[in-house]
Order: C-alpha cells, then sequence, then structure tokens
C-alpha cells in the first residue's frame, strides 16, 4: 500500500496520512506497492499476517487524517477500504504465491477500482467544498438582506405613520462610508417626493438620528420614485481638508468644492452657471472662497479674476507668494500667482468688469466663425480659449447696495451675468446672510443656480427656503460646524455639505504646482482686453499690495534695524519702518522684481504703449528709474551681453550670468528675459539646462 514518508530533521521519517495522491497515481502507488511487499515477503517468506497488520494500520491512519481536515464520511470509508483491500491481497498473494495469472489479474483489477473510487470520492470532495462555500455566502447575504428588510419595514411603518403615504421600499443602500444609508422608494398613489420631503425634520426626530443627521426625500428616476437619504454618523463635524491632489481640472468637467455626508464630492460646473456663497461672520466663508479659487488655480482653461473691497484679502494669498518670491521653481522660473488679477478698490474693480464686458462683447463678433464651424452657440472653452471666472467677495452685498459707487459696480456686474454666458464669463458671489435683498434679484435667482449656505449655526438671515426653493427639510441646525451648509447644484439637489478646509500652506503649494498650468488670454480677447488687462500687474496697479506685505517677510537687514529703532521698541512696528525709508526701498525692490517676473514673462499681450506714463511720485515707488531700467537694462547687463556673446551657441544659464555679474539669480532671469523681449538675447528653453545666447548663434 502506499504511504507518504516525508523527511523531518529531528525525528527521522514520518508517515504523512493526509498526503494527497490524484486517483490514478494513487491507485499505482497502490498496487505497485502491494506487490512489492507481496514478492518480497513471498521470497523471504515473510509471515501473512503482517500485511494485514499494515494494511490495518493504513487504514486507521488515513481515517484519522481525513477526519482532522472534515472529510465526508464516504471518502473516510473509501480511503479505509482501498488500505484493507490492498492489504488483503498482499496477505492472499504471500501465502499464494504473487506472480500468478489470478494474482496479477486481480491485482490490475483492485488497482483500476481503487482508482476509480479515489476519482469518484475527489469528486464528491470537490462539490461538497464548493457547496459549503456557496452556503456560506447565502447565509452572508441573507443576513445582510434581513438588515436591508429590517430597515425597508422599519422606513415604510414610519413614513405610513407621519406622512400618511403608502410607499414600496425598492431598494436599500448602505454607504461605503457607513455613515448612513439611501432608500430607493415607490411612494403609492401618485405622490411625489416633495410630500416626503416636508416630513424630514419628523422623519428624523422619529428615526432618533443624532444631531446633524438627516432624512432628506430627493427626485428618484422619474417623478414616481423618491430617493430618502438618511445620515446615521455626522461626518461633517470632523473637519476634512482639501485633498492634497493638485492635478489638472476643466470647468468643463466640474470644480470639486467640497463633499457631501456620504463623503461624495459635489462638483460645481460652472461653464454656463453663476455661484452664489453665502455665509454669515465666522461661517468658514472666506475659506469655502480659497477652495474655490484653489479649484480654479488648478483649471487648464479658467482664468480667475477676483474683486474683494476689503483690502484684496481673498486674492493676497494668491498673490503674495509669488510675488514676495517665497516659491522657487524647480527649473528656476518665476512662479506665477495662482489668479489671474487681483482688484481691491473701486477703480480697479470697474477697470475689471470693463474690461470683462468688452472681452465678452468682443468675443460674441470675433468668434462668430468659430461657434459656427463648431455648430455650437456656447463658446467652447479650452485652453486656448479660457473661461474667466470674476469672484466677487461679498459681491452680493455690493448688488444690494444704496452707495452711488457701489450701484456702479452692480450695474457692470449685473451686466456681465446677464449677457456673457455664452461667451465664457462667468461670476461666483459671496454673500453675507441668504436675505430677501440678495435673493430678491431676478438675475441672480436665474444665473446662480450654484449656491452654497455655510450656516456654521447662523439663523439670523439664513432663509434657506429662498436659497433652495422646492427644498424642504432643510434646517440650519442640522450644519451648525465651521464650513458646513448646504450646496445644490442643477445637477446635485441641494443637501448637507461640508467645505475642504485649506490651510496656507495648501495656497502656496497650489500656486507652485499649477504655476505652468494657468491658460493665457487669447489673443482675441486679449485685444479687446487692451491695456487695462496687460498692465494689470505694473507697479502703480499693485502698489497697494505692499501694505500687505507681511511684515515678518521683512529682509534680514530690516529686520535687524527693527531690532534697534527706538520707535520700534519691543515689537515690529511697520508704519515706523516705513518711515525710514528702508522699507520703502524694500517696496520698491518688491514692485520691480514683480513687474518684471510677472508683467514681462506672462504678459499676455502685448506690452502696452505707453501714452498714460505712471506719475514718478507715487509713494515709495521710483518708477521713472524703474522705466530706464526697463528699457535699456541695468548697468552691468552689457558685460553680460558680451559674456554671453562669448560662449557662442553654448550660451549661458541665468546662474552663470548671476555669479558673473554679482547680482542674485532672479534679478539676472528677469534683466536677461527684458533683454530677450528687445531681441538683444535667445532664450533656449530646456528645462534646468536653458540658456540665453546671443542672437548670432541662435
Ligand atoms: N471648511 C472648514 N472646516 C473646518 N473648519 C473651518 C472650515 N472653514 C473655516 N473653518 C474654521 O472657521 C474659522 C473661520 O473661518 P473663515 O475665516 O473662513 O470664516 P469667515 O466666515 O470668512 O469669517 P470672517 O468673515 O470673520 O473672516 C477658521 O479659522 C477655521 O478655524
Amino acid at each position: 500500500m502506499s504511504s507518504t514518508a516525508t523527511a523531518n530533521n529531528s525525528s527521522g521519517p514520518v508517515l504523512d496520512w493526509a498526503a494527497g495522491h490524484g486517483p490514478v497515481t494513487g491507485a499505482l502507488s497502490a498496487t505497485t506497492g502491494a506487490f512489492a511487499v507481496a514478492t518480497t515477503g513471498a521470497a523471504t517468506g515473510m509471515p501473512p499476517g503482517w500485511a494485514l497488520a499494515v494494511g490495518a494500520a493504513g487504514a486507521i491512519g488515513h481515517t484519522v487524517a481525513g477526519l482532522r481536515v472534515r472529510n465526508a464520511g464516504r471518502t473516510l470509508a473509501t480511503r479505509a477500504a482501498s488500505w484493507l483491500i490492498g492489504a488483503g491481497w498482499t496477505t492472499w498473494a504471500i501465502t499464494h504465491g504473487p506472480l500468478t495469472w489470478a494474482a496479477l489479474g486481480s491485482l490490475a483489477t483492485i488497482g483500476v477500482g481503487i482508482g476509480a473510487a479515489a476519482r469518484s470520492t475527489a469528486l464528491y470532495e470537490e462539490a461538497r467544498e464548493e457547496e459549503a462555500i456557496a452556503a456560506q455566502q447565502r447565509q452572508i447575504a441573507r443576513e445582510l438582506s434581513a438588515e436591508r428588510r429590517a430597515i425597508a419595514a422599519e422606513w415604510v411603518e414610519r413614513i405610513q405613520r407621519i406622512c400618511n403615504i403608502t410607499v414600496r421600499v425598492l431598494a436599500v443602500e448602505k454607504w461605503q462610508t457607513g455613515a448612513g444609508y439611501s432608500l430607493d422608494l415607490e411612494p403609492q398613489g401618485g405622490i411625489t417626493y416633495d410630500r416626503i420631503a416636508q416630513y424630514s425634520v419628523a422623519l428624523s426626530a422619529d428615526a432618533k438620528l443624532p444631531h446633524g443627521c438627516t432624512a432628506t426625500a430627493s427626485p428618484g428616476i422619474h417623478q414616481g420614485r423618491t430617493i430618502l437619504d438618511v445620515t446615521t454618523v455626522n461626518v461633517l463635524k470632523e473637519d476634512c481638508f482639501y485633498p492634497d491632489d493638485y492635478g489638472p481640472l476643466s470647468v468643463l468637467t466640474g470644480i470639486p468644492w467640497g463633499v457631501r455626508t456620504n463623503a461624495d464630492i459635489v462638483n460645481a460646473y460652472l461653464r454656463e452657471q453663476c455661484a452664489l456663497v453665502v455665509g454669515p461672520t465666522g461661517s468658514g466663508k472666506t475659506n469655502m472662497v480659497h477652495t474655490i479659487l484653489a479649484g480654479f488655480a488648478r483649471a487648464q482653461d479658467a482664468l480667475t479674476w477676483v474683486i474683494d473691497l476689503n483690502a484684496g484679502s481673498a486674492g493676497l494669498p494668491w498673490v503674495l507668494p509669488a510675488l514676495n518670491g517665497e516659491i522657487e521653481r524647480e527649473d528656476d522660473q518665476p512662479v506665477r500667482p495662482g489668479i489671474d488679477w487681483l482688484a481691491a478698490s473701486h477703480e480697479e474693480a470697474m477697470v475689471m468688469l470693463d474690461t470683462a464686458l468688452a472681452i465678452g462683447l468682443h468675443r460674441k463678433k470675433a468668434y462668430q466663425g468659430l461657434l459656427a464651424k463648431k455648430n455650437t452657440d456656447l463658446l467652447p472653452i479650452s485652453p486656448d480659449i479660457p473661461q474667466i471666472l470674476l469672484v466677487i467677495d461679498e459681491g452680493a452685498e455690493i448688488l444690494t447696495s444704496t452707495d452711488r459707487q457701489m450701484k456702479q459696480l452692480a450695474a457692470k456686474i449685473l451686466e456681465v451675468i446677464r449677457m456673457l454666458r455664452a461667451m465664457g464669463i462667468r461670476t461666483i458671489l459671496t454673500a453675507l446672510g441668504a436675505t430677501g435683498s440678495v435673493l430678491g434679484n431676478l438675475m441672480i435667482r436665474r444665473e446662480a443656480k450654484v449656491r452654497v449656505a455655510l450656516t456654521g449655526g447662523e439663523t439670523e438671515g439664513m432663509d434657506l427656503g429662498k436659497m433652495f426653493p422646492g427644498r424642504r427639510g432643510l434646517r440650519v441646525d442640522q450644519a451648525p460646524y465651521k464650513g458646513s451648509g448646504f450646496m445644490g447644484t442643477p445637477e446635485s439637489p441641494a443637501a448637507l455639505f461640508k467645505a475642504w478646509r485649506i490651510l496656507p500652506n495648501q495656497i502656496r503649494d497650489i500656486v507652485a504646482a499649477t504655476s505652468t498650468r494657468h491658460p493665457t488670454l487669447d489673443a482675441v480677447s486679449g485685444s479687446a482686453a487692451g491695456d487695462a488687462y496687460a498692465q494689470r500687474w505694473d507697479a502703480e496697479r499693485i502698489a497697494w499690495m505692499r501694505d500687505a506685505h507681511p511684515v515678518e517677510q521683512l529682509p534680514p537687514s530690516l529686520a535687524k534695524d527693527a531690532g534697534r529703532h527706538p520707535s520700534i521698541g519691543g515689537g515690529l512696528n511697520l508704519r515706523a519702518l516705513r518711515d525710514q525709508g528702508a522699507y520703502e526701498e524694500e517696496a520698491d525692490q518688491l514692485a520691480k522684481r514683480f513687474m518684471r517676473e510677472i508683467d514681462e514673462r506672462f504678459g499676455t499681450t502685448p506690452e502696452p504703449a505707453r501714452d498714460n506714463e505712471p506719475s514718478d511720485d507715487v509713494p515709495g515707488l521710483n518708477l521713472s528709474a524703474l522705466r530706464g531700467e526697463r528699457e535699456q537694462g541695468p548697468a552691468w547687463l552689457p558685460t553680460a551681453l558680451d559674456a554671453i556673446k562669448a560662449m557662442g551657441a553654448e550660451g549661458m544659464k541665468p546662474s552663470a550670468v548671476a555669479d558673473l555679474v554679482g547680482k542674485d539669480r532672479k534679478t539676472v532671469r528677469a534683466a536677461l528675459q527684458a533683454a530677450v523681449e528687445r531681441g538683444q538675447l535667445v532664450y533656449r528653453d530646456n528645462g534646468p539646462h536653458s540658456v540665453y545666447l546671443h542672437p548670432d548663434h541662435a
């Protein structure tokens, strides 16, 4: 009989009764083993009882091993019988001689029999195992659907009792986040979802949902179906940080603004829609504006223009890191701000809105051919023809203001909203409250269907019924946490929502990550935008940003002086520092650098003719000197030009020029770039190996 001996280092060979054999190898092994024992036993006069004893031991061993792995009784019996039959034949063959036709024939028959029996038990075991797995799965499914059935029964009964509506539950889907579930309902008798929605509060209370959790009804797949979303865990309580994937986005495929309670991301589709974001002080509105700007910065086909009459604070974090040179790019090129234009004053805002209108109206005429070719009345937005997204912080308040200046702005904002949808210019307005005066405006009600209400628990001026008409059961106290509230879009009905929390270091990271991704204004729009746009980063236009230049970013020399100056005392005093003139020097440097790097490197329209030369008496800025430099380049430039010419076709890296003339790399790069634009040099762009060449060698 067969038995497999396996080597064991410590205790010598042991018999592995559980070792496997296929039906053929098993039968072969059994018959050849029996034959070998019988011939040897007969030749050596072995007592035949030994073979029987070995067979009995084999049968017992295999039975024990089989029991351990829970083989079926029929498998155990087959294996034991094989051992005993084999042992019986061996005993008989030792007694009567194994080399007779009768012995050999019967052994062959036994072999075939053992093989057939083994095959049949193997099949039986396999089938048994499969059935066991299937039974286990059926059990799990039964338990799951029992839970779902219980949920369904509970809500059928609850809706009947509270709303007096009979519903059929067609499906129950548990959210992967474990924060709740959705029921697909079919109300009987032609009842629509809004009848259930109006009982949302009572249903939530009856279901004893935790604070901040809701049972919200919304339209189902057709008018006769309703989806009831039931939140069982309040995820709005937790901070939810802006995801650190800063990959490219498009206004056409939606810009993510935050998450629902079931962790679904909510996208704002702003190709045609305007948006209204309402949030009282402290609700997280500023944070939300930054989250919105982050999405726009990531978009490859959007240019963001920001109006913030509150000292430009909404846009500054997107400009200052680039302005201050706080961010370095790997290829040493200057970093572009995360927004394309920032207006903090009434005048600048007027210029911006006039520019938007001029662009929109010009696009209407100039792109007629393109619209006809593409067979559309919507301008095909792309990185080549970018959408302009105008973010106006507290814009809704501008619209409702009675102030004369504000009324001028309001008229232009409304004109942009009314006229420029097709031409790819949309607005995002924020407001402190969802009051009648904000939502009373038809233009906002009609055009701004992407709506967010950050409540922060504030009930004053927070009319959710007006903000999300047709959505019942939304209550401010469901979202009492900062950054939480409700968001509704034409694609996603108003429901609880949490804006991502975004921190200043993420804003800096996004500015750096997206610097090369921003589109430039198309030439058609650029020609309509004119000087007003081309000069938006000019020193005098951004002079106000000096005041936003954080004191801790003063150069080390100034910081040292700050500690010594008698008027400053122990702390830092920006105004006092400014009086020293040193600050002005720093501001000059700042303006120069920014003007060069942004205006010259990224000017999206040709450098405008300066008929309106800026006045030199802008405090703190030495613009005539600056202009001189812009026109001829700094005093060290001729040395650099000679050195670059001497290098021939090899050219020189900006770092090598910086070493040569003893200036910092940023200053050198800006001057060389200006020289490129004057035709004195050629720039060979090759990533980190980029060089400047003399035109003779280019
Ligand atoms: N999405 C969010 N998740 C978590 N916490 C947030 C979120 N948004 C804001 N906060 C918290 O709320 C605080 C206030 O936020 P934020 O400054 O954005 O509010 P605000 O409505 O603009 O208020 P104010 O008008 O006074 O500036 C933040 O400092 C932060 O701690």
